[in-house]
This record gives C-alpha cells, structure tokens and sequence, in this order.
C-alpha cells in the first residue's frame, strides 16, 4: 500500500492455494462425489449447483472427478441430467459458454437407484465408483470418495453403515472416504448424541463433516436480527416437526455468535478455531423463560401438512447471556422468524451511550456496527456526525463497505460452494465437531422441551410483521435501543 493511496489485488486464481496454517495435501487421482438424496430439494437446488460452480471454476477437473447421484427413485442418468440442468446457472442468465459448460458437467454424472437399508444397492454404487476409479487412476492415482448425505437423518445411520460395509475407497490406491451430513443433527441433546454415537461407531471425527451452511457465507459473525418475507410454504411438514429453534437458531444463529464471541484462536487451524468455538458454548448461561418471545404467524396452521392445534413456534427472540471475563453483562439477542416484514440476516453490535454524553441525548440514536450477511452483503458503521454547516447540530451517517460496491465483478462463492472445496480439501475448520453440536444442545434441550411440553405457548403474529410486539419490548428490557427515522440503503451501481 503506497502512502496516500490505496489498492486492491484481485486474486485471479486460488486454486490449490493452501491456505494459512491449514495443512492441505495437493492430491491428483479419482475423485468420486457422491450425492445421496439425490433425487431430493436440497440435492437440486444447492448441491449439484454448488459442484457445477466448483467445476465452471475449475476447482473440479473432468479428467478426476465424478458424480454420482443416489436414491430411491427409479430414474435414468438423463432423467436425473435434466431435473436439475434448470438449477445449474446463477439468476443472471446463461451465456453460450455456460450452457457449453452445463453440458459437459452433466456429462459427468450417472444415477444409481438403491435403498437406504440394504447392500444391494451400494454393492451396484460401488461397482460404478471403483470402475470409474480404474478408469481415470490408472495404476498410481489416489482413490478419494466424498459422500454428501443430502437425506432425512432418520436415515443417516442405515446410510453410514452400508457406506461402511460396501463403498469405502480402495485403501490399496491410498485417498481417503469423508461423509457430509447436513443438519437437522438430532431435535435435543440425547437425540443427537445418539446419531453421533451411530455415526462415531462407522466413521472417525476426521471423516464426518457437519455441515452449516450459515459458516460458508461470505459474511459470518454476531447475529442479532435474522428476518425472512417467507413463511413455510411447502415445507410445512418438516417444520412442524422442528419450529424456529431447531431450524435456525440452534445451529445458523449459534455458530455465528460463536465466531463473534469467541477469543482468538492460537493459529487457524481448525482445531483451534473449535476448541475456542466450544468454550464459547460452555460458557451459556440457562436461558430464562422471561427472555425468550416465541410466535407463530397467522395463516401458518392452514398449511394442510400443519396440525390444527401446532404450538411450533415460526418465530423467536432469545436472549442469551456469557458468563465470562470478556461479555459479563453484554446480551446476545438471537431473532428469526418466517414471513417477516423483509429478508435478511445481519448481526448489530450495538454501543453503549457515552457517560456524560455533552450533546444532551439530542443524538439521533446509538452508534453501531453492522454487518449484512444477506442480500447486498456489507459491513457499515452507523455514527452520530456533525451536521455540515455552521449549526452544531449531529445526524446519523454511516461509513459503509458496501461489497457490491467495493468489489465489482467479483462474484461471492454460495456457502454450500465453499464448504463443499473444504471437505474435498479435508478442511474441517467451518464443520461443526461432535463437541461444538453437543454444547449447542445443551443450551437449547430444556427450553425446547418446556416449549415441547406445552409450556411455553407462541404468540401470534400477522405476516409481514415484525413479529410479535413483545419480542420488540424484550430487546428493549435487555438494553437495546432501537433507532427510529433512520435506513441505511444500500449503494446501487
Ligand atoms: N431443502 C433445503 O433447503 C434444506 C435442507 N436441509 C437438510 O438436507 C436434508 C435433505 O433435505 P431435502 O432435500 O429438502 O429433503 P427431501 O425431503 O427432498 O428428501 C431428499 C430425498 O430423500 C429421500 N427421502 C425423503 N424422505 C425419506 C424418508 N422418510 N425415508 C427415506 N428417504 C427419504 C427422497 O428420495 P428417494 O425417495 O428418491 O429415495 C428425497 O428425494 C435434510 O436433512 C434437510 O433437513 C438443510 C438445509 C436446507
Ligand atoms: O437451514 C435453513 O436455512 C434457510 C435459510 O438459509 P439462507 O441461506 O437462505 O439464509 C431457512 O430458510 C430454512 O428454513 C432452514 O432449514
């Protein structure tokens, strides 16, 4: 950086980059990926798009890799091809060159239908992986084979298990075997410590990726309001089954307090970053009945997949407390919700008002630094200033690093992008370990069992809300102030 001035680098290509202190082994030879699910929601509109990304970048090379979809469902390769080709090409419509390339992506996928709880159809998986693996390794190259379980957990163990008994790497070519699972990882603390056991009793910690997709976005830390304009359109079922808590806060909101709570790690390695991650977690407080609000938006028991009487709660405010040297007295406040007033996610760290404040409270509101995860992903600053002009006078203003601004032409990576290159690396850095998941149900089991129990009910809220007025009051009893009159925009081009 020259003095006076600035600029900026654009990286212009970080693949095999190793990143800082994470030991990562460049590998070349047959790599198999694996969707299970595949028929399924997440596996079509997150995960193929996720790998067609990383093929577009050329993180995955077509002379290594392969894809295999898994499940059920009786269909062809090209019936598979041609349910998630409309899935594969970002918003901004496709290019000539796209389209070549979406072809040559689809080229390298094949469908294996099979159960869930019987060799028969993972002896067939694994016939296609080790043939494909002969094809492209020759003699020397590694065998690597990555398992995304894009699947109802009830399912996780009978899947690990058959991956175990039949479709392991072949250790004679050197490589490895890891499994993604995806979350909801259990509904309390003895649930997911079951499915742990399950899954710990088949594979070692080091293979099993715990994905959250909140820590593969482009911005992650403190969150304190979370707002979706969408209710549980479709997904009714599930949800009910889960409620806010479980959906969002426990795991999404959670990680991301920890990333901001946490103190410095003693290096990057994963390792670290977890280990300070978990005492975070640890140190939680009991959560009081009086700082939680729940809701439940109207019109969200007509979803015919919603029990009449559903207590599941759509919304909730909870205000967790840290019990050491560094946050003692500084509340958390964790808010999600479905069919809010906007979307958005965003952490605030708010800041105390000066003692002695000369200005006479005459400021228009408190200071504070935010930053936008999603949409129009940013990082502002919003501060009392002078007004310009001879008055004394103070307005709120903002110093704001607007991503879309700042970093035009650059395109941010989709979390399930990321953290899909991690585990090929063998990153486990933004992967939750069994102790990080087992301190996060902690905190969550006994209120979530009081609301189990019927003895927390929600409140009910119009759509298009901000929730429930007494989640407003509740953020107000734990100190945050909110501030009126004034929106931050963001910069258009
Ligand atoms: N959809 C999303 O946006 C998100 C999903 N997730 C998680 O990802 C996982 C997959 O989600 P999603 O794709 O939405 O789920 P789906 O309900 O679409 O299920 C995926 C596939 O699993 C099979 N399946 C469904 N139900 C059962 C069952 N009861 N027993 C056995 N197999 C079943 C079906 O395939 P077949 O019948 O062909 O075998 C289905 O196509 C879940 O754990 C979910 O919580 C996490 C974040 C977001
Ligand atoms: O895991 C989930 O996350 C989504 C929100 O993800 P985002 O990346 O769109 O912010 C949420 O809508 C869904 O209910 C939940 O299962």
């Amino acid at each position: 950086m020259g003095s006076g001035s600035w600029h900026m680098e654009k990286r212009h290509s970080f693949k095999n980059e190793p990143v800082k202190d994470v030991e990562h082994v460049l590998e070349n030879g047959s790599l198999s990926i694996v969707v299970l699910g595949a028929s399924g929601d997440l596996a079509k509109k997150k995960t193929f798009p996720a790998l067609f990304n990383l093929f577009q970048q050329g993180f995955l090379q077509p002379n290594e890799v392969h894809i295999f979809g898994y499940a059920r469902t009786k269909i062809s390769d090209d019936e598979l091809r041609n349910r998630i080709r409309g899935y594969l090409v970002r918003d901004k419509g496709a290019s000539p060159k796209d389209l070549e390339d979406v072809t040559k992506f689809l080229q390298l996928i094949k469908y294996v239908s099979g159960s869930y709880d019987t060799e028969e159809g993972f002896r067939l998986l694994d016939k296609e992986i080790s043939e494909t693996e002969v094809l492209r390794n020759g003699v020397d190259g590694l065998s690597r084979r990555l398992f995304y379980l894009a699947l109802p957990p009830s399912v996780y163990p009978s899947v690990c298990r058959m991956i175990r008994h039949c479709c392991m790497n072949k250790t004679d070519l050197g490589g490895w075997t890891r499994i993604v699972v995806e979350k909801p990882f259990g509904k309390d603390l003895e649930s997911a410590e079951q499915l742990s056991t399950q899954i710990g009793e088949l594979f070692e910690e080091s293979q099993i990726y715990r994905i959250d997709h909140y820590l593969g976005k482009e911005l992650v830390q403190n969150l304190i309001v979370f707002r979706e304009d969408f209710g549980t359109e479709g997904r009714g079922g599930y949800f009910d089954e889960y409620g806010i808590i479980r959906d969002i806060i426990q795991n999404h909101l959670l990680q991301v307090l920890c990333l901001v709570a946490m103190e410095k790690p003693i290096s990057l390695k994963p390792e670290h970053i977890r280990d300070e991650k978990v005492k975070v977690l640890q140190s939680v407080l009991p959560i009081e009945d009086d700082e939680v609000v729940l809701g439940q938006y109207d019109g969200y028991r007509d979803d015919p997949t919603v029990p009449d009487h559903s207590n599941t709660p759509t919304f909730s405010t909870v205000v967790l407390r840290i019990h050491n040297e560094r946050w003692e007295g500084v509340p958390f406040i964790l808010k999600a919700g479905k069919a809010l007033n906007s979307r958005k996610a965003e952490i605030r760290v708010q800041f105390k008002d000066v003692p002695g404040d000369i200005f006479k409270c005459k400021k228009q509101g408190r200071n504070e630094f935010v930053i936008r995860l999603q949409p129009s992903e940013a990082m502002y600053m919003k501060l009392t200033v002078k007004q310009p002009g001879l008055e004394m006078s103070t307005v709120q203003s903002e110093l704001d690093l607007s991503y879309g601004q700042r970093y035009q032409g650059v395109t941010i990576p989709e979390a399930y992008e990321r953290l899909i290159l991690d585990t090929i690396r063998g990153d486990q850095q933004h992967f939750v370990r069994r102790d990080e998941l087992k301190a996060a149900w902690e905190i969550f089991t006994p209120l979530l069992h009081r609301i189990d129990n019927g003895d927390l009910k929600p409140l009910p809220y119009k759509p298009g809300s901000r929730g429930p007025a007494e989640a407003d009051a509740l953020l107000e009893k734990a100190g945050y102030v909110q501030t009126h009159g004034y929106i931050w925009i963001p910069p258009t081009l």
